[in-house]
């Protein structure tokens, strides 16, 4: 499989630790760009977020299921030629190379933010099933989008207008001036 195969990208990813600020973003792109839209955590078998409610982190057995169906919708919309936006934690390089297997269309946004204002807004977040005690192994488990893999990596930090500027800045470099 090649990472950067040279496809216009039409499946963004839009990943991260919990709390990152992945739905914001993606949120701003689908205003932007108007393309159909999944939110990963949608996607989770109940007994996952029975295990994330209980403070228990994920392990790999419990990922697996749930990224093959991310895969598998990141897939049909490829299949119908329809561009689209997911949320997904993604954070292991193995679980982005399940998700790009066959769909040389994906595209990955990492949005990267820093542990304290992490902590900070998952604190301040009411009402999600994802205890801030989790933050550690999400943060210990991250691996950074690197830079064989198609796709940009952008501070959270800044608002999310300026975060959905620079993801919409750099896809429209990747995909051309065809991909417009
Ligand atoms: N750029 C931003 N500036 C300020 N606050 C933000 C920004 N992005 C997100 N937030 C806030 O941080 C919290 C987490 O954001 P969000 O739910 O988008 O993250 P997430 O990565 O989708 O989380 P999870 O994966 O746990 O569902 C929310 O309360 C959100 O309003
Ligand atoms: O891979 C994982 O551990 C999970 O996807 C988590 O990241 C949460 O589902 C999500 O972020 C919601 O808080």
């Amino acid at each position: 499989m090649e990472p950067n195969a040279q496809v216009a990208p039409t499946s963004i990813v839009v990943m991260g630790v919990s709390g990152s600020g992945k739905s914001t973003v993606a949120a701003g792109l689908v205003d932007r760009l108007g393309w159909d839209f999944a939110e990963g955590d949608d996607f989770h078998p109940k007994a996952n977020v029975e295990k994330m409610r209980s403070g228990q982190p994920l392990d790999d057995d419990d990922r697996w299921p749930w990224l093959r169906t991310l895969a598998g919708w990141i897939g049909e919309h490829e299949q119908a030629g329809t561009s689209a936006i997911v949320t997904c934690s993604a954070l292991k390089r193995s679980y982005r190379d399940l998700l790009r297997d066959g769909h040389p269309s994906v595209w990955f946004a990492h949005v990267t933010v820093d542990a304290e204002l992490l902590r900070d807004r998952v604190q301040k977040r009411a009402g999600h099933y994802m205890p801030p005690s989790l933050l550690e192994s999400q943060l210990a488990t991250l691996q950074p989008l690197q830079d064989d893999e198609q796709g940009v990596s952008v501070s959270g930090a800044g608002t999310p207008d300026a975060v959905v500027d620079e993801v919409l800045a750099r896809l429209a470099a990747d995909r051309g001036p065809a991909g417009t």
